[in-house]
């Protein structure tokens, strides 16, 4: 007997591999960690196989029919003992289609009757589970009597990631099958359980092939009731303490959502398991399923999926492209300078195996920088130990501390993170390009400066390029990738299989003075500060911002990054201290409006937490918890007396919307000249480096859901009542998007005539 090709579920599937190495479990037990048994019995079993091989081109309608009748004809039929549901390409399912997942034609679309109809068969039924087995796959497989799972199998019900819960029963299946504390955790934070190393008790199954598998199991003993095997009919597990369990649960799920409706209403319906019966409970999934299909925050998320995934896909201007250029390996890498970000991207690069040369200016530095990436990787080991992946950091081939630069003539890739100072970096990179290799790319990670003259400093330009870390650089998942004007497409391929490789969210950018990222933040935390001197209070600012769904407003966020950092560089651009010309106006810039709250703070040594105090107390230097300060409140009162600026109240809407609507205008301004290649790009920057929430797909996602037409009134509005600050006038590709009608968001970028790189 053979197996040929099953169900396929979703695109990702196709024939189950024969191949040795099969783990036989129960799924419960999977999920416990507990007892997992092999069966191997001599029983033959006669299969009938669901053959449909070509489901990448089959509607979701027909592929359920299809499932349905062959699960009628199995039933029928009496020569069929068994059924078996697998996937095709070594995956099982990745659930259902997420694209076009809320439009109104695939509403009423329903697996969950099916999943029920799989479970009703008289005939056991198995899913063998390989690859993937995610959302409406893994629901599927709930519904199955057995499930056996290769030991590389990947399982979870990630549908919270996307803004929806799991639609097709799961959330009333799976806390029956493994209890409600995992149930509750696998679903409202959508982990997937991986099985890199089998857990205790996992015998593998040295079989031929899984053909024998079956044949030789004891999932199908004869005569054996199916009943107990039918999830549906079993009762979900007792807590003894379920009332106060599920309570405290739901202050952490609602703690950690930060304004996302997806895991409360997962909380809900595991809840209502715990309440009512199966098919009570059934329907309640069903009314949370559609309040959350049709909250906009799935569509937001779902966008963000795609986005993400569509960013890989890089282009730039003069036509270079992710198709034609391929990555160079890196077998070995540098790190000039370990302070903030030196000591992250060290870290990042040993936990991807990559060995690495970490330099420092001196020994005292050195020896400063190496305490404290060893203090990190300690730190990371530790999480490590669970998945018992190791970290070789003490071994000098791994990672090797040195002040010479000499050491460098054999890396393939080196990352400078010392001061942000135009002149130093050029001095390294003079350096860099005389010492290391000739194929040897150069990378910097400043946060604003031109790349261009980075490079010039180089005889490789085209091997020079911007990679922008995030701080805490081991912790944040963006890369920022910013190609100069002589950039290699190699170069930028080089860099994004780096992200990758790092486990981090490349997306390339163009260079001008804080690419994509910073140069959106300028306006936003400018905006934050004029709302202080026109009566508002750093705490205020912080909760609209906050409620809005940003892990952090901006005055606590300054406070964290240090608001040195800041002064240094508007020092280094003569915007204060001492290359200031006499006779400046205090709150003038180049005939522009200009707070110099942030640098009357800094000279008054209030850094933020590293001294304790900043735009808020903390308990000490060093310390973590922000509280409002009376002596900044009077500060600010001194200060607006200083400058006769009359105090107002300013309502939550007004700071949200000067501070979002200004940083989304300079987002129009960026795709007009052709920095970063379409909005996703920015959403993508925003989501996974700057806090923005992701529910709210990202700025650019956002201002498309607000109506462009309301974005350019409010910014038109107030810039009339502001016209001395630029960052509120209207950008004039927003205003060519509201003249043509507010086109969806996946057409703006072709309303640019052609693209405009500044480069
Ligand atoms: C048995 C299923 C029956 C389907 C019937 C549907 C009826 C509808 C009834 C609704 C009832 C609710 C059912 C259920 O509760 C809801 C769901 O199942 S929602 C979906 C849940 N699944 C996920 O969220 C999985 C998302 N995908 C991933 O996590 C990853 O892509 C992956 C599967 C782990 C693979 O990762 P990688 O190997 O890194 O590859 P990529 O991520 O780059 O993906 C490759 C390629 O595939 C596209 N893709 C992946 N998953 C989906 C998907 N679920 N829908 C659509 N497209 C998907 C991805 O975008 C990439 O595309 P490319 O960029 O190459 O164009
Ligand atoms: N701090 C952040 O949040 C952040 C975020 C993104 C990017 N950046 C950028 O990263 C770079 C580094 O910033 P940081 O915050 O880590 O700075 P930092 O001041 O914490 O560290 C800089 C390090 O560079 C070392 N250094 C200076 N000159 C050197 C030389 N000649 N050779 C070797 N080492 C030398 C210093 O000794 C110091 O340890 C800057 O360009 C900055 O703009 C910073």
């Amino acid at each position: 007997m053979s197996i040929h090709t099953h169900t396929h579920i979703y695109k990702l599937a196709s024939k189950l591999h024969v191949q040795s190495g099969y783990t036989v479990i129960f799924f419960k037990y999977l999920i416990c960690k507990n007892t997992i048994y092999t069966f191997i019995v001599p029983f033959l079993i006669s299969m009938l196989i669901l053959c449909q091989p070509h489901l990448l081109l089959v509607s979701v309608e027909i592929f359920l029919q299809a499932l349905e009748d062959g699960l009628k004809r199995a039933d029928a039929d009496p020569s069929v003992k068994a059924v078996m549901i697998c996937g095709e390409n070594g995956k099982f399912s990745a659930g259902a289609d997420i694209k076009g997942f809320s439009s109104p034609k695939r509403r009423g679309i329903a697996l969950g009757p099916i999943v029920s109809l799989i479970e009703r068969s008289e005939k056991p039924v198995v899913a063998a589970i390989e690859g993937v087995a995610l959302g409406g796959g893994l629901e599927v497989a709930l519904g199955c009597h057995y499930r056996i799972a290769h030991v590389k199998a990947r399982m979870g019900l990630p549908e919270v990631t996307i803004g929806l819960l799991p639609g097709a029963e799961g959330t009333q299946r799976l806390p029956r099958l493994v209890g409600v504390p995992a149930a509750l955790d696998m679903i409202t934070t959508g982990k997937v359980l991986c099985l890199v190393i089998p857990p205790k008790g996992v015998k593998i199954c040295s079989l031929p092939d899984v053909d024998a598998l079956f044949c030789n199991s004891i999932f199908l003993p004869p005569g054996q009731p199916l009943g107990p095997r039918r999830l549906s009919l079993k009762p979900v597990p007792k807590l003894p303490n379920m009332e106060a369990f599920l309570s405290e649960a739901l202050v952490k799920v609602k703690k950690q959502a930060h304004g996302c409706l997806a895991p409360e209403l997962c909380f809900q319906a595991v809840k209502a398991a715990t309440e009512q019966p199966f098919a009570d409970g059934v329907r309640r999934e069903q009314e949370l399923f559609n309040v959350l299909l049709t909250s906009g925050q799935a569509q937001a998320l779902q966008y963000a999926f795609f986005a993400e995934r569509a960013v890989q896909k890089w282009t730039t201007p003069s036509g270079a492209s992710w198709k034609s250029a391929s990555p160079q390996p890196i077998h070995k890498a540098a790190v000039i300078g370990l302070g903030t970000m030196g000591r992250g991207i060290v870290t990042s690069l040993v936990k991807a195996k990559i060995p690495v040369v970490a330099l420092e200016q001196d020994l005292e530095y050195l020896n400063m920088g190496r305490k404290a990436v060893m203090f990190l990787l300690e730190r990371e080991a530790m999480k490590m130990e669970q998945g018992a992946q190791t970290l070789d950091f003490h071994n000098p081939a791994r990672l090797q501390f040195t002040v010479d630069f000499d050491v460098l003539r054999d890396v393939d890739l080196v990352i400078e993170a010392v001061f942000e100072n135009m002149a130093l970096k050029k001095e390294i990179f003079h350096k860099l390009s005389r010492i290391c290799k000739p194929g040897a790319f150069l990378c910097t990670n400043t946060s604003a400066l031109n790349i261009n003259e980075i490079a010039s400093a180089t005889s490789r330009p085209q091997q020079v390029i911007g990679t922008h870390f995030f701080s805490p650089a081991h912790v944040m998942k963006l890369l920022e990738i910013i190609y100069g004007h002589h950039t290699s497409p190699t170069t930028i391929a080089t860099a994004m299989q780096l992200a990758k490789v790092l486990k981090k969210v490349g997306v390339v950018v163009g260079n001008c003075f804080g690419f994509a990222g910073n140069r959106m933040m300028f306006p936003y935390a400018q905006q934050a500060v004029f709302l202080l001197e026109e009566g508002s209070r750093p705490e205020a600012v912080d909760q609209v911002i906050e409620d809005f769904g940003f892990r952090i407003g901006p005055f606590r966020m300054s406070d964290l990054a240090g608001l040195d950092v800041g002064w240094r560089s508007r020092k280094g651009q003569g915007l204060t201290g001492p290359s200031l010309p006499p006779g400046t106006p205090a709150r003038q810039r180049h005939g522009h409006r200009y707070s110099p709250l942030p640098d009357l703070l800094c000279e008054n040594g209030r850094f933020g937490q590293k001294t304790g105090k900043g735009w808020y107390q903390y308990e000490k230097a060093g310390g973590r918890t922000a509280k409002p300060d009376p002596w900044l409140h009077s500060f600010l009162s001194q200060y607006r007396d200083t400058h006769r600026i009359k105090t107002r109240f300013i309502d939550q809407e007004e700071i949200l919307e000067r501070c979002l609507f200004s940083l989304i205008n300079e987002g129009f301004d960026i795709l007009a000249e052709g920095i970063a290649s379409g909005p996703e790009h920015l959403d993508v920057i925003y989501i996974n480096g700057y806090g923005w929430p992701k529910h709210r797909g990202g700025p650019m996602f956002y201002a498309s859901t607000v109506g462009l037409s309301r974005i350019l009134a409010k910014l038109q509005k107030y810039s009339e009542a502001h016209p001395d600050v630029p960052g509120l006038q209207p950008s004039a590709f927003l205003k060519k998007l509201v003249a043509m009608g507010n086109p969806p968001l996946k057409e703006w970028m072709s309303y640019l005539s052609r693209p405009n790189n500044k480069l």
